[in-house]
Order: structure tokens, then C-alpha cells, then sequence
């Protein structure tokens, strides 16, 4: 590639990140828990074509918000807006329904079920769930079965897992499985996805492809992503921008060397992990 071609590039992804269309706006977000307050007017944006990162000393509140913006815990106060339309509150199904994914930090998959069936269970509005497709409707319902599974095959080899579709998800190592919590998102065409920390307990290699997997997805697809991490070197090569997120609300939102210079960060990381923001 030439040196122009590349200042063009540069350039390009500079202007997209400082102007996509607004895609997520959280604002003033509370939530407690008893006495504890995890969030504590949290505002967040997230513009549509980046890949956002969002972090913060342990307990910031940031697995909270996910928790919040995707319907797992109700807001106490303020609003949840994606796409133009407020969905703040609306359960997990009615967010998942209007193409906000998320995956867990710690992976949820069905351990009983093959890798295949984990992702044939995703599709929204499955024709074989409606009692009246079923009875009246048969050959729609396989229909809709076959072009899953076709789907589901197309995903996990995107994964590389498609050597595993038979595979008992339980089997999985811990970056097989955090591969298949992505592909599991891709089942739906989603707008955004939500990553609780990728990397945790992945090796080198399962990482590479996972980030691989994330910046693919977010250029040829147009897939906008919003990831928490504790990986320091991930969020600065993988994000842009970066959130800091300290006691339930926003610090600064900048490039990745602005959040790594500015004081207020490495002072909010004190105590722990200075040294991993440091670095
Ligand atoms: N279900 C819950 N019940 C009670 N307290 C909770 C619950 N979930 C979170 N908390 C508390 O809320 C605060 C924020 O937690 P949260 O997990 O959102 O932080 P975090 O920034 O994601 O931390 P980490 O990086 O360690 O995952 C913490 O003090 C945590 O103990």
C-alpha cells in the first residue's frame, strides 16, 4: 500500500470515528444495589462504525451499564437510547429484537448442547416456536431450520470453530468459548455488540483471531462494537475512542493516548492498576 493510500486511510477512519450518527446514548444513568450505588448518572455515547472501549477500575460500574443498556437490571434513573428510540428498561429479548448484542464475561453458552445447536437457538421470531407455524405451516418451519443451520455453519466457520460444530459446548476451552459468545451475536445481523472483557482468559493465539474477528466485522460488516476490557494493550490498539468510566459515571472519553496521558485516569486506577494503564 502506498504512503498516500495509507494517509488516506488514516484519515478516513478519522473523520468516520468523529462523526458516525449517534447509535447509543446512556444518560444519567442510576442503578443500586441496597446501599451501593453501581451507577451513578452515567453517560455514554457510542457513534455508529467505531469500536468504542470502555474501562475502569474494578467495580466503575461498567458491567453494570451492560447489564442496564441490554434490559438485564432496571435503571433506577435515566434513559437508554439506541437507534433514535428510547429503550430504556424494555426486557433482554425486546433489546436483543432491535439489534443490541451483548456477550458475558463470564460465557453463558448451553454446556449440554453441540456448538451447532447453541447457535440454532439464536434466531429471533423462529417460525418452529409459533404453535400455529408448526400444525399448519410445516414445511415453512424446516424451511427456516435448514437456512439456521446454514447460517450457524457459515458463522462458525467465520470463527474458525466449524471443526467443532459437534463438539459439546462444554468441551470448549475458555477462547473457544468466548469465540462462540461472538459468534453467537452474529446469528442476528447485529448493529452493536456489547464485548464484557474478550480477552480475560484467552491465549495469545484464540486473541489474535478474536480481535481479528472484531476489526473484520467492523469494517466489512459495519458492525459497531463497544468492549470492556482490563487488557490495557487490546483497548489501545483495538479502540477508538476510549471511555473511562470511575465510581458509577463518565471520568473522560478520548483517543487512546489521550485517555493514557490524562492525570485524572491514572489517578482513578490508583491502588491497583496503575501500572496496566501505565503501561
Ligand atoms: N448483582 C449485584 N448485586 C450487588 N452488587 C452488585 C451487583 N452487580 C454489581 N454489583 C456491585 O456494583 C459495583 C459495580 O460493579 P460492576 O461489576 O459493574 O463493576 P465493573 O466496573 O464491571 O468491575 P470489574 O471490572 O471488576 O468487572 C461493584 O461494587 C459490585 O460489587
Amino acid at each position: 500500500m502506498t504512503t498516500q493510500a495509507t494517509e488516506d486511510e488514516g484519515l478516513h477512519n478519522k473523520t468516520s470515528r468523529s462523526s458516525g450518527a449517534l447509535l447509543l446514548e446512556v444518560q444519567g444513568l442510576v442503578r443500586d444495589f441496597d446501599s451501593l450505588r453501581a451507577l451513578d448518572g452515567a453517560d455514554l455515547s457510542v457513534r455508529e462504525g467505531t469500536i468504542t472501549g470502555l474501562i475502569g477500575p474494578n467495580g466503575a460500574g461498567k458491567t453494570t451499564l451492560f447489564n442496564v443498556v441490554t434490559g438485564f437490571h432496571l435503571a433506577q434513573a435515566g434513559r437508554v437510547i439506541f437507534n433514535g428510540k428510547d429503550i430504556t428498561n424494555l426486557p433482554p429479548h425486546r433489546v436483543f429484537q432491535h439489534g443490541l448484542c451483548r456477550t458475558f464475561q463470564i460465557p453463558r453458552e448451553h454446556q449440554s448442547l453441540s456448538v451447532l445447536e447453541n447457535l440454532m437457538l439464536i434466531p429471533p421470531g423462529q417460525q418452529g416456536e409459533r404453535l400455529f407455524n408448526t400444525w399448519f405451516r410445516p414445511g415453512a418451519v424446516r424451511r427456516q431450520e435448514l437456512a439456521n443451520r446454514d447460517k450457524a455453519l457459515e458463522v462458525l466457520e467465520f470463527v474458525e470453530l466449524d471443526h467443532l460444530h459437534d463438539e459439546y459446548a462444554r468441551n470448549l476451552s475458555g477462547g473457544q468459548k468466548k469465540l462462540l459468545e461472538l459468534a453467537r451475536t452474529l446469528m442476528t445481523d447485529p448493529q452493536l455488540v456489547l464485548l464484557d472483557e474478550p480477552g480475560a482468559g484467552v491465549n495469545p493465539t484464540l486473541m489474535h483471531r478474536l480481535t481479528d474477528n472484531i476489526r473484520y466485522l467492523n469494517r466489512e460488516r459495519g458492525i459497531t462494537f463497544l468492549v470492556i476490557e482490563h487488557d490495557m494493550d487490546l483497548i489501545m490498539s483495538l479502540c477508538d475512542p476510549v471511555v473511562v468510566m470511575s465510581e458509577g459515571r463518565q471520568l473522560m472519553t478520548g483517543s487512546p493516548e489521550e485517555v493514557r496521558r490524562n492525570p485524572r485516569v491514572l489517578e482513578a486506577y490508583l491502588g491497583g492498576q496503575y501500572a496496566a494503564v501505565e503501561g
